[in-house]
């Protein structure tokens, strides 16, 4: 029953718990984390500097893996995934967008968009079109041959951002992605972020600082001393 609910879910977290080790000290940063997030749902995550948002993203994202507990994304448990499953995973169904922005330096706007749609091996037929909607939503249609050195850090993020959401991914996991934005355009990311959960079905987990933000999130999860009050 549990596993009939969890594959119905974009993301379950069950009893995760991460522990560091620092030379001879251990530092328990996750202690018993548990939630869920569905398809078309956005959860907003806070909590304080040090408290664990980012280590929580990267066992998500399947780029760590939990010293207890399980994760559970799009129905697949991550620490029983082969090697193809895993990529498959990282390129094509979960996007990050990072606080490095991961653009590729000597490639343009469009050149970075389209390589997402490349590694997720999307065909290339409907590479054109979505490049343009998704560069379009986040303003930087004029923008598009311009490289990553000529353009501003909210430019890039906003790059990086259209780099995720273009192969439709069915989860996208964004650490502060409106870090760089000034309001207007924060507020044009988070009614894209809006529009894809409808649309395309996504769901989407975010952290933020941003008080404002947090009101259109169906979840406010907070880190607390490891865990989510
Ligand atoms: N690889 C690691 N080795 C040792 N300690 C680590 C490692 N990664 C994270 N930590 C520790 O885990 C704690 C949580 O870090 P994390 O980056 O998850 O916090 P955060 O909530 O994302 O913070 P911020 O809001 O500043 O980004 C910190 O005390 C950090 O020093």
């Amino acid at each position: 029953m549990a596993e009939l609910q969890a594959s119905s879910l974009a993301v379950s977290v069950i009893g995760v718990h991460k522990r560091f080790r620092n030379g001879s000290a251990e530092v328990h940063v996750l202690k018993g984390v548990d939630f869920s997030l569905a398809p078309g749902q956005l959860a907003m995550l806070k909590g304080r500097s040090g408290s664990g948002k980012t280590t929580l993203m990267n066992l998500i994202g399947g780029l760590d893996v939990p010293s207890e507990g399980s994760v559970i994304v799009n129905g697949l448990e991550l620490h029983k995934l082969n090697d193809k499953e895993r990529t498959r995973m990282r390129r094509r169904d979960v996007a990050f967008v990072f606080q490095s922005f991961a653009l590729h330096p000597l490639m343009t706007a469009w050149e970075n968009v389209e390589l997402g749609m490349r590694m997720a091996g999307l065909p290339s037929a409907q590479w054109a079109d979505r490049i343009e909607y998704c560069l379009e939503q986040v303003g930087m249609a004029e923008r598009a041959q311009h490289r990553p050195y000529e353009l501003s850090g909210g430019e890039q993020q906003r790059v990086a951002i259209a780099k995720a959401i273009a192969p439709g991914p069915r989860l996208l996991l964004a650490d502060e992605p409106t870090a760089e934005l000034d309001t207007k355009m924060s507020a044009r990311v988070l009614s894209l972020f809006q529009s894809l959960r409808v649309e395309e079905k996504m769901a989407i987990l975010m952290t933020t600082h941003d008080q404002t933000m947090l009101e259109v999130a169906d979840h406010v999860l907070e880190m607390e001393s490891g865990k989510l009050a």
